[in-house]
């Protein structure tokens, strides 16, 4: 039976209750699981894999098959305590989805379930991939071997939700569309002390805020204005108490840039300022990066018109060609594997992605459902 809006709308707030972390996601993968075994199977093939144990792969067997196409959705959430209010929100004290990986599941349950009730003339693969935020889940499958065989998709295709559109509203470009990340991890090392006896220890606190504000000069002294980079030092953590001087400090950020030779001038810039300040503080920085599967999402030139030229004729969906965005997506890893497009789903909202307070308007999935089935029509008859 095809899925109401009314269902659909249920699942989501289902799944936003129950919100984990990054590889954790047991009861989501669980949840996932029993909804798909609710819908028809008789072209469906369910994949459970050790190797990545909260992924979930699912086959849709074509008619007449030219090609396999894959769909992927990303399923954790974030470590922010949900500020919404709202009667479903998350059980899961601490956790949230505060990046729309709920509403991006949900509409990939409903495509999935419209074709598990329509058979589709090419192969269809729905990928529900744990770890988008943080340990990059597409690349462990793909390096996990888990894209082989009939598993492998000729073309990929997956979405994010955008609170700046229109409810329902389909955007994309050409080209790249999300930046490539890099996660950065510094540790100084001095040495503690009496707060009151300076001279025999070593400050990291001083240390580390001499390191960040020089970090501030990387983007508007090294790189040019006419290109962009971002590097945001979003988490820092020093010493004990007010009166003893702080032997260890951690800051933990990340870099983007819109091309990975951008990302690696940012990362090299970074590496001379660790490496200048560990010198003039005679103290160990060390400096971690990690790419991961964070590249920057390359949408495929012949795949991505195609996308859009059907987005812009369907009668029914709201196409708007957006700009590319600072936002990374370790989907890029995977479009560097396979082609494919990435494209956002607008779900208006004041708040922004990342936010305590984001509450996607749940118009969008309906629209967002309809789109992705016409689309994948549209291709499959090509
Ligand atoms: C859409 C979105 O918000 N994605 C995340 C991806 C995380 C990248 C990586 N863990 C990093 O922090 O660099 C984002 O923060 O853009």
């Amino acid at each position: 039976m095809t899925l109401t809006n009314e269902q659909l709308i249920q699942i989501r707030r289902h799944l936003h209750q129950i919100p984990e972390l990054a590889l954790h996601e047991t009861q989501t993968h669980e949840y996932l699981l029993s909804v798909i075994k609710g819908f028809n199977q008789q072209f469906l093939e369910i994949r459970e894999t050790p190797e990545l144990p909260t992924a979930l792969f699912v086959r849709v067997q074509g008619s007449n098959p030219q090609r396999t196409i894959g769909y992927r959705t990303d399923i954790d959430a974030l470590p922010v305590e949900e500020k919404t209010g709202l009667p479903f929100k998350s059980q899961h004290p601490g956790v949230m989805h505060a990046c729309g990986h709920d509403i991006h599941m949900t509409v990939a349950l409903g495509v999935l379930n419209y074709f598990a009730e329509n058979q589709p003339k090419d192969n269809l693969l729905f990928f529900f991939q744990p770890a988008e935020e943080s340990d990059y889940g597409g690349k462990r499958a793909y390096e996990a071997g888990l894209f082989s065989g009939k598993w492998r998709p000729d073309e990929f295709y997956g979405l994010h939700d955008n609170p700046d559109l229109p409810a329902g509203a389909i955007g994309c470009r050409m080209g790249t569309l999300f930046a490539g990340t890099t996660e950065v991890n510094i540790d100084l090392k001095g040495k503690g002390g009496h707060a009151a006896y300076p001279q025999d220890a070593n400050d990291t606190v001083v240390a580390a805020a001499a390191l960040i504000m020089q970090v501030q000069t990387v983007i508007s002294r090294s790189i040019d204005p006419i290109h962009s980079g971002v590097i945001t030092l979003g988490k820092i953590r020093g010493g004990s108490i007010r009166n003893v001087i702080a032997g260890h400090t951690r800051i933990e950020g990340t870099i983007r840039g819109l091309t990975q030779k951008m990302i690696e001038k940012i990362d090299g810039r970074l590496q001379d300022i660790c490496e200048g300040i560990g010198r003039s503080f005679n103290m160990d920085v060390r400096l971690g990066l990690n790419q991961g599967g964070y590249w920057p999402v390359e949408n495929n030139p012949q795949l991505t018109k195609f996308f859009i030229d059907y987005m812009q004729k369907a009668p029914d969906v709201n196409f708007i060609e957006t700009a590319p965005a600072m936002t990374g997506e370790d989907f890029g890893f995977l479009l560097a594997k396979f082609p494919g497009t990435m494209f956002w789903l607008g779900v208006d909202d004041d708040s922004q992605l990342h936010s305590a307070t984001l509450t996607p308007d749940e118009a969008a999935i309906k629209r967002g459902v309809d789109a992705i089935i016409g689309f994948m029509n549209a291709r499959m008859a090509k």
